[in-house]
Parts: structure tokens; C-alpha cells; sequence
């Protein structure tokens, strides 16, 4: 079996929504599908009201297929310090002609007040490994691993675009979504991460720096999350570009484009170029002439962040079944 749908942009490309399918009758929910997680989890009828604010919420008693899973119960905390909790159902979640039966569907009880003003993500929708599940008292499998066994080949593919709708496809890999070479890298998943190792990074036309950054293809992540020796490198090529505190990272005048970005894939010379454009992330102010930079630092995280600012200059292949990522142009 096969299957996919649209991943929509959020304004400035903040995360994309994909519509999800779940129960019977099907309640479709917009989430924020995310390799950076292993939940499945949804604002729901048991969401508290005063922490929901225009999203769609799944009912399970309204599904003739949801089933309580009694006792069991979930808790989320991430990077950027929001969170949620709540229970667990069992039921049939599909993502365009893809369907599993059996899907662990944690209903949101709490929300963090930044889910709560997010109010067209109506949850998200893990594709990390599996040891990152927070449900207990036994974790369960996120929606590739349920799917897997079924699919055509053990993948999915993240074609995600600027500004403009792309696609996550599971189990094949459409030959006319990229071009050139798909090049393969080995992954880490000992922290539940797809985790990587690419071989160091090229500034506008500059000569390619050999410098080992390890990181995580992260679809749930906005930015471009770097070492600072490449972060300040890059900023220094670019005139009034600067550190800005109250903003908390690197600011650029959006004008002149600033310099391309490109970051080496395996050991003979592939790499993904991102245009320059991609690093003015959105105006800081109204004036619209500063801008908040699409690259930032990984201070504090303990490794680099390949988020959507990255993603979306790629055709990347999450292959479940080699653990491996696929890099391609397109
Ligand atoms: C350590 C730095 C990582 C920060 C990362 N968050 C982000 O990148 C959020 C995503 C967001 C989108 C829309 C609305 C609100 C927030 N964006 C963000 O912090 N910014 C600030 C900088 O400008 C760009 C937008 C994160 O926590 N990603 C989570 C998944 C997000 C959680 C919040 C809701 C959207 C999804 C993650 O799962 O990818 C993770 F791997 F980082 C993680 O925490 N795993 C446990």
C-alpha cells in the first residue's frame, strides 16, 4: 500500500498542516506532522474549553471504532517549552489512501498556551522513533510504524516548499518529485531522532568547509538550527547582519537577497544548496527592512537542527527499513 497528502505552510512557513483522517465516521484534522516527535496526538472533546480557540477537535465518542485504551495516559513536553497531556484511544487514523487500523490517538486534555493560539494545528502527528512515545504505562507506535509492514517500501518522503504547499508521501518515492541523485546517509536513532551526520556547509560561492555537524532532520522544527562557528560565519558575510537580543537571534536587512546556504550530503560531494531567500525568515518590525534570520544557533540543544528552512530546499527520504535519510535537489 501507498499513500500521502498535502502539507500546507503556515504563515512564513512556521509548520505545515496535513490533513489526517480519523475514526468512523472520519473527523479530519489539520496536524503538524513531525519527525521531531512520536506522538499522535489531537485537540479533542475533552480538551479543556478555555484552552481551545477555533481548533478542530476529535471526538472519540462520536467514532464507532475509537476504543478507550482505560489507565493509559500521555505527556509531552517540547523544545520550544510548550506542552500537553491526556489519554488514549485506539482507533483508525488514515493519511490519504493510507489507512491503520489500530492507531494510538492521544486526546489532549491540557494544552500549553502556545498550542491554544495555534489555532489551525489541531495536534501533531509523531514520525520519530519509537523510544520517544510518551504514552503509559506502555508507549506505542507511531503511524509509519503501524504502516510499515503493509507499505510498498518501508519510506516516507517529505517534499516540503516555500510558501506553497508540498506533499509527505508514505511507502514509495515519486521519481518526478526531485532531481539529479537521491544521496543516502546512515542514521543515529539511539535518541529516538533522525540523526545525521553531514560533512560541513559552502557560503554563497565560497569554498566548501569540512567541519562534521551532526543533527536532526526535524520537520517540526521552523529554522535552520546550526553550531555557532557556522552561524557567525555566515552572518559575517553580510553587512549589518547582527546578533539582536531582544529578538533573541540573528537579524539581516532582507535586502540585498543575502548569500545562499548549502550543507554537504555524504562523503562525495552532494549537498543542498538553500537559496538566500530562504534565510529572510519574516520582517522583525513593519518597516519590513530587517529581518529575522531562517538560520540560528544549537547552543543548548546539544546538536544541529535540519528544520523546515532546510527541509523545504530538499526531497528527503525517511527509509524506516534501512535506517537511513535520502537527500536529493529538486
Ligand atoms: C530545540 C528547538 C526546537 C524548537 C521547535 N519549535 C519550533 O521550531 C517552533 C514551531 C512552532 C510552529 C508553529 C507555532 C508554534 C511553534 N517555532 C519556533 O520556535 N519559532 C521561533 C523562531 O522563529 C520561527 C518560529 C520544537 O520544539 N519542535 C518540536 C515540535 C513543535 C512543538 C511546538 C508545536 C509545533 C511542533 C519537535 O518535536 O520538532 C522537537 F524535536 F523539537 C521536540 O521538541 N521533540 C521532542
Amino acid at each position: 500500500s501507498t499513500g500521502g497528502a498535502v502539507a500546507t505552510p503556515e504563515d512564513h512557513d512556521v509548520e505545515y498542516l496535513t490533513p489526517v483522517s480519523i475514526g468512523t465516521p472520519e473527523q479530519i484534522l489539520n496536524l503538524d506532522i513531525d519527525t521531531g516527535s512520536s506522538d499522535l496526538w489531537v485537540f479533542s472533546s475533552e480538551t479543556s474549553r478555555s484552552e481551545v480557540k477555533g481548533q478542530t477537535l476529535y471526538d472519540p465518542s462520536n467514532s464507532s471504532t475509537a476504543q478507550k485504551l482505560e489507565g493509559y495516559t500521555w505527556s509531552i513536553s517540547y523544545g520550544d517549552g510548550s506542552s500537553s497531556a491526556g489519554e488514549v484511544y485506539l482507533d483508525t487514523v488514515s493519511i490519504g489512501a493510507l489507512t491503520v487500523s489500530s492507531q494510538a490517538v492521544e486526546v489532549a486534555q491540557k494544552v500549553s498556551s502556545e498550542f491554544t493560539s495555534d489555532s489551525n494545528n489541531d495536534g501533531l502527528l509523531g514520525l520519530g522513533f519509537g523510544s520517544l512515545n510518551t504514552v503509559q504505562p506502555n508507549a506505542q507506535k507511531t503511524f509509519f510504524d503501524n504502516a510499515m509492514p503493509a507499505l510498498d517500501s518501508p519510506v516516507f518522503t517529505a517534499d516540503l516548499k516555500a510558501g506553497i504547499p508540498g506533499r509527505y508521501n508514505f511507502g514509495y518515492i515519486d521519481p518526478n518529485a526531485y532531481t539529479g541523485n537521491i544521496t543516502y546517509v546512515s542514521v543515529d536513532d539511539s535518541q529516538g531522532f533522525w540523526d545525521w551526520t553531514s560533512p560541513g556547509y559552502a557560503i554563497g560561492s565560497g569554498s566548501f568547509e569540512n567541519t562534521t555537524i551532526k543533527g536532526i532532520a526535524d520537520t517540526g522544527t521552523s529554522l535552520l538550527l546550526l553550531p555557532s562557528s557556522v552561524v557567525s560565519a555566515y552572518y559575517g558575510k553580510i553587512s549589518g547582519a547582527k546578533y539582536d537580543s531582544t529578538q533573541a537571534g540573528y537579524v539581516l536587512p532582507c535586502s540585498p537577497t543575502p548569500p545562499d546556504f548549502a550543507f554537504g550530503v555524504g562523503d562525495d560531494g552532494a549537498a543542498i544548496v538553500l537559496p538566500g531567500k530562504y534565510i529572510n525568515y519574516a520582517p522583525t518590525g513593519s518597516s519590513g527592512t530587517t529581518c529575522f534570520g531562517g538560520i540560528q544557533g544549537d547552543s543548548g540543544i546539544g546538536f544541529a537542527i535540519f528544520g523546515d528552512v532546510a527541509l523545504k530546499a530538499a526531497f528527503v527520504v525517511f527509509d524506516g527499513g534501512s535506517k537511513t535519510l535520502g537527500w536529493a535537489s529538486k
